[in-house]
């Protein structure tokens, strides 16, 4: 197991690593996630006893990585790929790190087997493609058949049969009983590859926990419900009946409505009792991605000018009709758009509102009694270049009189929104 207490690791005025308190343990595959620059690499290192933490402690199966007896049999990393004399071969690179630990030579022809470089053993390592680089310094890591294992972005220009491979390779060794920390950018590999998760931002412990309850935790289910599309009142019915029984509506671009707030079984009774029929009720969860998305968008460091999600990290708190707080000046003539995202499903009835949601669609608030409030929906992550311009255009007018936001749902309901669905 690799416990870390309050560790912390300063570079000059520089945090990388602040104050974090973990256990990975044996038996499964914990995910190390966190944006660039976040302190994942410093944290392994620390763990390896190549960084000195500032304050506070690491420690695996209750010591310091180097008062470890044998350490190179108990713990195996791969930290950086490159790291390798280019002027070796393959096989004498993993010969020369298995004397220094006294594994037998015999060890590293069988790590050369497992990793798929045996036919290229007698390589200079400075010919490696980067995915041959990656296996092997998987096979360096493997070598002491360690009890615990480090893996700082194991996929990194993997092909995706690598890929395959590097995901079944940790589920064996986790299967087998070892302790396996795992570093990835790559969610949907994560959601496919790790148990459990430690999340860090900034240096600091976002999130531990399984990866079940992390994406229950970071993301809104909700339900989508569909009706005929030759019937835009039937729509609006239900719309009002639903938000009557307590739930919260999103108009999708497609026609769709995303729903929270209500179980299905209460929509179908709810939808069957107006009288409106059902063309598709179905449960959606968000991916481990948008769950990390969600949790993690406020803490990137490095991000392009032409992100499209810059302009929803932190959204300025909107009035009831989606308009900037304090903000005055003339009305626009066309319904606003609100910032746009795609995984968002609308806050929780009485949940919170739009600041505490960064990047959703804006709640624009309770309607007039009777009122419809369906609210403007995710728009494509594949046109980032429209949605949040027209959210961010919206969120820089200064009306003086409000568009309420019944009439943003009637233009969505009229077919007059552009975006596509990105679902
Ligand atoms: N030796 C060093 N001297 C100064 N700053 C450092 C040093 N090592 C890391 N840092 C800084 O510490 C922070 C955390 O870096 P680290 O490499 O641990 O992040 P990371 O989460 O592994 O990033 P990535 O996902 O991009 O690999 C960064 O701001 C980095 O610039």
């Amino acid at each position: 197991m690799i416990e870390a207490v309050g560790l912390t690791k300063r570079f000059g005025a520089k945090t990388a690593v602040d104050d974090l308190s973990f256990q990975v343990r044996p038996g499964a595959v914990t995910g190390f996630l966190g944006p660039n620059g976040s302190g994942k690499s410093t944290t392994m290192r620390m763990i390896l006893g190549l960084d000195r933490p500032t304050a506070g402690h690491v420690t695996i199966n209750g010591h310091p990585y180097r008062s470890l007896p044998n350490a190179p049999r108990l713990v195996g990393a791969l930290l950086d790929a490159k790291g390798v004399h280019g002027g070796r071969t393959a096989r004498n690179h993993l010969l020369s790190l298995a004397q220094l630990a006294g594994i037998p030579a015999p060890r590293v022809d069988e790590v050369l087997g497992v990793v798929g470089l045996r036919d290229v053993a007698k390589r200079r390592t400075s010919g490696f493609s980067l995915g041959m680089g990656q296996r092997l310094g998987i096979a360096a890591a493997l070598l002491g058949d360690p009890q615990v294992l480090l893996f700082d972005e194991p996929v990194n220009g993997l092909d995706p049969e690598g890929i395959h491979w590097v995901r079944n390779l940790m589920k064996m060794l986790a299967a087998e009983g070892r302790t396996v920390f795992v570093s990835s950018h790559l969610m949907s590999e994560m959601a496919l590859t790790a148990d459990h998760l430690i999340v860090i931002g900034r240096g600091r412990l976002l999130s531990d926990m399984s990866v079940k309850d992390f994406i229950s935790a970071n993301s809104a289910d909700f339900a989508r419900v569909r009706v005929p599309e030759d019937g835009p009142e039937d729509r609006q019915k239900l719309t009002a009946t639903l938000i009557e029984a307590g739930g919260r509506v999103l108009s999708e671009p497609g026609g769709a409505l995303r729903v929270t707030g209500l179980p299905l079984p209460r929509i179908s009774e709810l939808a069957h009792g107006c009288d409106v029929r059902l063309w598709e009720l179905s449960p959606h969860q968000a991916s481990l991605e948008e769950a990390y998305m969600r949790l993690t968008q406020g803490l990137v460091d490095y991000r392009s000018t032409e992100d499209a999600k810059e302009a929803l990290a932190e959204p300025p708190p909107l009035d009831a009709y989606g308009y900037p707080l304090g903000s005055t000046g003339p009305a626009p003539a066309e319904p606003v758009e609100v910032p746009q995202e795609g995984w968002f499903a609308p806050p929780p009835p009485g949940g919170p509102g739009p600041a505490a949601v960064p990047g959703g669609p804006s709640p624009v608030g309770a309607p007039a009694a009777g009122t419809p409030a369906v609210e403007t929906p995710a728009a494509s992550s594949a046109e980032p270049a429209s949605a949040p311009a027209a959210g961010t255009s919206a969120a820089a007018g200064a009306p003086a009189s409000r568009t309420p936001a019944v009439e943003t749902s009637s233009a969505v309901a009229a077919g007059e929104q552009t975006s596509k669905d990105p679902r």
